[in-house]
């Protein structure tokens, strides 16, 4: 279970708080998409939940255990963090980054057991990354590289997966099947599989819940169907020239 008790994220001045105060609690087994504007603190959230910030107040527990303060390695173990920063990995094949999801598995010496072995090419599989074995990571476009960074984090087989705008590089069928493929993973392991996106169609259409960021420091959590009845879609998107039709679902030129 995630529970975000009166958490507080940010920076110190001038920016300071940008969300304050998160009462949230996600069940296991929950596919959420994190929604909201450029700016909104989407990459903020993501960051602080995984460990990778620090939170201006409150605290961000997962199963228990504050995750700010869980060892590093615990850490590697429970969580998976996948950021679309381009980070180059010289000399590093496909099947070299996707085992590296084993690693706070294995002992010091790295050796990677069978069931290890058989962890990443499952991954590799189900991500759609196995037809990039043996390739240099490097060499890959970046769509391919974010199938096989996602396969990483499926290698890991963490409680909590932590995914920062992944699907911007992939072409449609691809969006759909990662999006697909993430909520058969929170089910399959239950496991959190936390996911911000721009992509508010297939967001709507497959997450378990999402956590909408208005942008004006106010996060509303619901089942997709309650924020697009209650307005809260339109409320977070709407400019002056583009409003989202609750009737239709998506997004329409303003009169
Ligand atoms: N390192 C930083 N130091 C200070 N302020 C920052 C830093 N990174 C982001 N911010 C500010 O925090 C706010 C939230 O930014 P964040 O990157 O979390 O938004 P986002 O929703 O991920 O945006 P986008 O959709 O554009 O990626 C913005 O006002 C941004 O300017």
């Amino acid at each position: 279970m995630l529970i975000l008790e009166g958490l507080s994220i940010g920076y110190g001045a001038p920016r300071g708080a940008v969300l304050s105060d998160l009462h949230v609690t996600v069940e296991p087994g929950s596919f959420v998409c994190v929604l909201g504007r450029n700016g909104a603190g989407k990459s903020t959230l993501m960051r602080t939940v995984s460990g990778l910030q620090a939170g201006l107040g409150g605290r961000a527990c997962l199963n228990g255990d504050d995750i700010a303060f869980l060892r590093p390695q615990t850490r590697a173990r429970r969580i998976a963090v996948v950021l679309t920063e381009r980070t180059g990995s010289p000399g590093l094949t496909v099947d070299d980054v996707v085992s590296l999801g084993r690693q706070p598995f294995t002992g010091w010496q790295g050796h990677l057991t069978s069931e290890d072995r058989s962890l990443v090419l499952q991954a590799l599989n189900q991500a759609g990354a196995a037809r990039f074995s043996g390739r240099l990571f490097d060499d890959l476009s970046d769509g391919e590289r974010q199938r096989v960074l996602i396969a990483r984090a499926i290698a890991q087989t963490p409680n909590l997966m932590v995914l920062d705008e992944i699907t911007a590089f992939l072409d449609l069928p691809g969006r759909v099947e990662i999006m697909s493929l993430l909520r058969l993973q929170a089910r399959a392991n239950q496991a959190i599989v936390l996911l911000s996106s721009h992509d508010l169609d297939l967001s709507l259409q497959f997450a378990d819940s999402v956590w909408l960021l208005d942008g004006r420091g106010g996060l509303q959590v619901g089942t997709p169907a309650t924020l697009i009845a209650d307005g809260h879609i339109g409320m977070a998107f709407d400019t002056d020239a583009v409003r989202f039709s609750t009737q239709r679902g998506r997004f329409e030129l303003a009169d």
